[in-house]
């Protein structure tokens, strides 16, 4: 009766029917799994089953559905439904063998640019070109070239380390390691120096970085609206970056580009990541002639990166316009910096939490005597084993997406979905499976040394994704972590105070696994 008088009878009328329509909407598909005997948690209007991150983070919500539901299990992201497989075998079978029917993460085109054209969201072939393009960038002959640029970084973080070892001032290792890994972005990526290392300032580079993940609801939002109502996304521009953080990077990146070119045509030239792609647009050679491949990656643990095979294709066309330069400079940013910072700060969290583990690192590392080239530190195994086990342990995003391209039969579960169907393959409760990773809790670089590697259950294990569609950067984050891992364990010792929480704590509502503050000491070693 109230409303009635507020609205009117015929305006009530119109909203109860909008609102009983919008329900029936949100709602048709909820019966999805559980018709085909999919188990899963329950989904709610408006959010699926999402709103299962408002109040843990991702990571146990993965772990524990996967204990109540199994390997396989439904999901929905608003109204749309999405499988989670945890399974090795079917993971492997779907990102290797039939990878040519999950070439695409998804179809959520928004009109943007920066993100359309991305790396991470482009579809078929114009994917392959992209990548065949920017995987040389990759090569461990590259990798070798930027090495130096690395180590300039690596000392200027261990200059302002040994200032802090004299105060004696505890360390927040996230926003140390959070400020390297900008460095290494800004300089390799970029040829271009930012001050990261100051106390007083944070860098706009860094402010507008964490931006993109930490704590944004635009993430969420952003898969909510775009699963429900991808016309109005469209329509109304809503994209997954906050536009304030769009509008830094493309502004700083297109004055970057416009000063470099420049550079080149009056002769200048650098061997970051820009000019390679500048080289690509110019279609300029830029093999060095003294650059050679190095034996640096260990496929067996990390798999590959240069996926060849999987890139032939028709119609070849190694066109990179402006926009995809722009589209690719910023989803290193996007894609290298938290997850990079993430390993970084992990692992020296872990070497200080386990002092027995980094004494034994710091013996490795200590036989080189200081020469710490790229080719040293691919031969030095317990690092390796380090670097790896904090990807298991803490790895950084939690699932991976595929999207089906045709309709498509999983195993031998019974179970066909059908095509544009999303699939989530899940990261976490496989590098935290009992069965696979013995007491998964504990962090053991034993499990990844050359003698206990047999033991490693194959497909299990895949921080960096799996297959011809895995994270391009692997080698370049692998690179930098090494790098920076062998220099300050060889100075440093990193130490637990009454301030450092065992095990770390993990915040709720991320996309990316985030952790509260990881407070060390640091000494200096004589
Ligand atoms: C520890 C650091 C890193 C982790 C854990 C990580 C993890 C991942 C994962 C899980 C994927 C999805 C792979 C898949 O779908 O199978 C991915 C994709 C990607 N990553 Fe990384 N990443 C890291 C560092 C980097 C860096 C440093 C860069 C760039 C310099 C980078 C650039 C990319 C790009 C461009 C993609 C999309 C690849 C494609 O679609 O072809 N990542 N990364």
């Amino acid at each position: 009766m109230i409303l009635a008088s507020l609205f009117g009878l015929n305006s009530l009328i119109v909203l109860v029917t909008s609102l009983v329509i919008l329900y029936f909407y949100l709602t048709r598909n909820f019966k999805y799994w559980s018709s085909r005997g999919i188990d899963g948690p329950k989904p709610i209007v408006g959010f699926g089953t999402l709103y299962q991150i408002f109040f843990k983070p991702l990571t146990d919500v993965n772990t524990e559905n996967f204990k109540k539901y199994g390997k396989i299990y439904g999901t929905f992201l608003g109204t749309k439904p999405v499988l989670m497989i945890a399974d090795p075998e079917l993971t492997k079978e779907m990102n290797i063998k039939d990878f040519h029917l999950f070439v695409n993460r998804n179809d959520f085109v928004t009109g943007d640019s920066l993100n359309d054209r991305s790396m991470f969201n482009l579809m078929d072939d114009e994917w392959k070109n992209m990548r065949s393009i920017i995987s040389p960038t990759f090569s461990s002959g590259k990798m070798k070239a930027m090495h130096p640029i690395i180590v300039d970084c690596t000392q200027r973080l261990e200059e302002y380390l040994e200032k802090k070892a004299v105060t004696g001032e505890e360390v927040e290792m996230k926003k140390i390691m959070g400020n390297l890994t900008m460095d290494v972005i800004a300089s390799c990526a970029f040829g271009t120096k930012i001050d990261t290392h100051n106390d007083e300032k944070r860098s706009d580079f860094i402010l507008n970085a964490q931006k993109v993940f930490r704590g944004n609801w635009r993430v969420w939002a952003f898969f909510l609206f775009m699963t429900t109502f991808p016309k109005l996304v469209r329509w109304t521009g809503f994209t997954f970056n906050d536009p304030t953080v769009v509008k830094f990077f493309r502004t700083a990146i297109t004055s970057i580009i416009r000063r470099r070119k420049s550079e080149s045509e009056s002769g200048g030239k650098k061997r970051d990541y820009l000019q390679l792609m500048i080289n690509a647009q110019n279609k300029s050679e830029d093999k060095a002639a003294d650059e050679q491949e190095i034996d640096d990656l260990n496929e067996e643990i990390f798999g590959k990166t240069d996926p060849t095979e999987a890139l032939k294709f028709n119609k070849m066309q190694t066109e990179i316009s402006e926009d995809d330069i722009l589209a690719t400079s910023f989803i290193f940013f996007v894609a290298g910096y938290e997850t990079t910072a993430t390993l970084l700060s992990l692992l020296f969290y872990s070497l200080a939490v386990d002092p027995k583990c980094q004494q034994k690192l710091y013996e490795e590392v200590k036989r080189f005597d200081g020469n710490f080239s790229y080719e040293n530190i691919s031969k030095m195994p317990y690092l390796e084993a380090c670097v790896a086990e904090t990807l298991r342990l803490y790895n950084p995003i939690s699932a991976v997406g595929r999207m089906a391209s045709e309709e498509y039969k999983i195993g031998d579960t019974g179970l066909t979905i059908p095509k544009g169907m999303l699939v989530n393959f899940d990261v976490q409760t496989l590098h935290h499976n009992p069965d696979y990773y013995p007491d998964p809790d504990r962090w053991d670089p034993e499990r990844f040394m050359p003698e206990n590697r047999d033991q490693l259950v194959p497909y299990t294990y895949m921080p960096f994704g799996m297959g011809p569609r895995n994270c391009v950067g692997m080698r370049f984050a692998l690179m930098e972590a090494k790098t920076a891992a062998a220099h300050l364990v060889n100075k440093f010792i990193f130490k637990k105070t009454a301030k450092t929480t065992v095990p770390p704590k993990l915040k709720k509502f991320e996309f990316l696994l985030t952790t509260e503050p990881l407070i060390t000491a640091i000494e200096k070693r004589h």
